[in-house]
């Protein structure tokens, strides 16, 4: 039948998996670790990349598209870079039938790629800033198990690489770039997200310190990494040789940043909202914001309900609205509203014959399923505020849920218990590194390690004389941790 044969607090990925088929985003393909992105998903992709791409040409970066394959040589330039990952990089080692000689990679990420570039483009002060972007596939060859959106061996990002004069500069534009990720996925996906520092260890280790958006999924109580924002100091200026003369005609080496989001929002996004009926859809980047469903009735004037319903959709089209109504004659109202329901849309309106008499429709909400009968006259206003009410909606409920997933500890053992309750932890720490290693030994299992998410830009008073959770060393951070993606 149409609805969903796993419910998601029973069997979470069997749940997800099944949502993202049902709801259309996604089809399955014969590689492993590979998935076909559907409409529906491209979709909301684009939404975030419309607004994303606005955002950022205002700051005066230009998007460009650099090559999909690496040689060898560039991809090795920097070791530390480079050593964790070899076993992820994807070669090409023939054409046709021949071998070649030389092995090519597929870009993973495209420093290497770009920077014997800003090399060569970088003289002066007058080049810089440089600030470039690109909207590209990455492929990884990850083997931890795949999972749609969240980690598949291709996904689409958008990668910027840009280099200043001074650090100031870099510094700034780590946290403009961070805001805009804040605000994909608070004000478009209606997401939560908490906005720090990550670790020594679970920076890039490339750079020199790394920002991000942390989410939370509650069903898995694991956090995941949102987007990210990496200030690389001139670490890659000086393994790529990326130096400018400044004012006074000194070398001086540029610092740089790098910065992405991914297809990864999406897997987030039906995380969060989804439910037992399928997807739920912030209207803002919904496809189909409003779906309008003909009900007729044997005896009922069919004609007059259809010249309803599409008299509907041009009246909400002409106010700027996602409508669709679905004529479909091969399908019942009922397998047509929990089709719609499963995809996601925040609206579905129904026109029946009482609905005619009394010149009113039936306005049902996907996200808490209220019904409320509008007279037709006043549909565009109650839409819009319907429509506004959900988005809102969406984040309050997302957010409520989230902050009942986070438990402040002081103490090792509130610490477990709040891991072994799939929390994500807030805890004091004394930002030793041996000591984060030393967690994650501790806390091994085949749930995954606890490890440190993000330390919060905003830090709650830390009392003179509070210890760490962990060690017991004078804390001098406040830090999330938790079992993650
Ligand atoms: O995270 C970002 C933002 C956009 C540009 N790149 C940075 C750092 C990417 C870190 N990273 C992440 N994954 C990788 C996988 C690989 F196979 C590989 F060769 C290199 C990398 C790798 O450098
Ligand atoms: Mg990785």
């Amino acid at each position: 039948g149409l609805g969903l044969s796993n419910k998601k607090d029973d069997n979470f990925g069997e749940w997800y998996y099944e949502v993202v088929v049902n709801g259309e985003m996604i089809e399955y393909y014969d590689i492993s670790g590979c998935y076909i992105l559907r409409p529906w998903a491209i979709s909301i992709w684009e939404t975030m990349q419309t607004f994303f791409d606005a955002e950022i040409k205002k700051m005066k970066i230009k998007n460009c598209y650099f090559p999909l394959f690496v040689s060898p040589g560039v991809l090795q330039r920097e070791k530390d870079h480079i050593e964790g990952f070899a076993p992820e990089v994807a070669w090409v080692t023939k054409s046709g039938s021949t071998d070649l000689d030389v092995h090519i990679a597929i870009r993973p990420t495209s420093e290497t790629v770009m920077y014997p570039y800003y090399s060569k483009w970088i003289r002066g002060h007058r080049d810089l800033p440089l600030k470039l972007n690109q909207w590209c596939n990455v492929v990884r060859w990850e083997f931890s198990h795949p999972t749609p959106f969240i980690r598949s061996r291709e996904f689409l990002w958008q990668e910027g690489h840009t280099a200043f004069a001074t650090k100031v500069e870099a510094d700034e534009e780590v946290l403009e770039i961070l805001e805009l990720y804040r605000r994909i996925y608070e004000e478009y996906l209606e997401i939560p997200v908490i906005k720090g520092k990550k670790s020594e260890l679970e920076k890039f280790a490339g750079g020199l310190y790394t920002t991000s958006v942390e989410a939370f999924i509650p069903n898995t109580g694991r956090g995941i990494q949102g987007a990210t924002s990496h200030c690389l100091g001139q670490n890659f200026a000086k393994m790529f040789e990326i130096n400018f003369e400044n004012e006074k005609g000194e070398k001086q080496m540029v610092w740089q940043n790098s910065w992405a989001y991914s297809t990864r929002t999406i897997g987030v996004l039906v995380m969060v909202h989804g439910d037992d009926n399928g997807l739920v859809l912030p209207p803002k980047v919904a496809s189909v914001q409003v779906v309008v469903i003909p009900v007729p009735y044997k005896d009922a004037d069919t004609q007059a309900i259809f010249d309803a319903c599409s008299e509907t959709v041009n009246t909400l089209s002409k106010a700027g609205f996602r409508v669709e109504a679905d004529f479909r004659d091969n399908y019942s109202p009922g397998w047509k509203y929990s089709h719609w329901e499963m995809k996601g849309v925040p609206l579905r309106i129904e026109i029946g014959p009482k609905d005619l008499v009394n010149s009113q429709v039936r306005i049902v909400r996907r996200d808490n399923s209220a019904k409320t009968d509008i007279p037709m006259a006043k549909l565009t206003e109650k839409v819009k505020e319907m429509l506004d009410d959900v988005q809102q909606s969406l984040f309050d409920a997302a957010k409520q849920k989230r902050d009942a997933c986070i438990k402040v500890v002081k103490t090792w053992d509130e610490f477990m218990e709040a891991l072994n309750q799939k929390k994500m932890i807030l805890a004091p720490w004394c930002d030793e590194e041996e000591v984060e290693k030393d967690v994650k030994a501790r806390t091994k299992g085949e749930m995954g390690a606890a490890k440190t998410l993000c330390s919060p830009f905003d830090q709650p008073e830390l009392p003179e004389g509070t210890l760490c959770f962990a060690s017991g060393k004078p804390a001098k951070k406040w830090t999330y941790w938790g079992r993650s993606y």
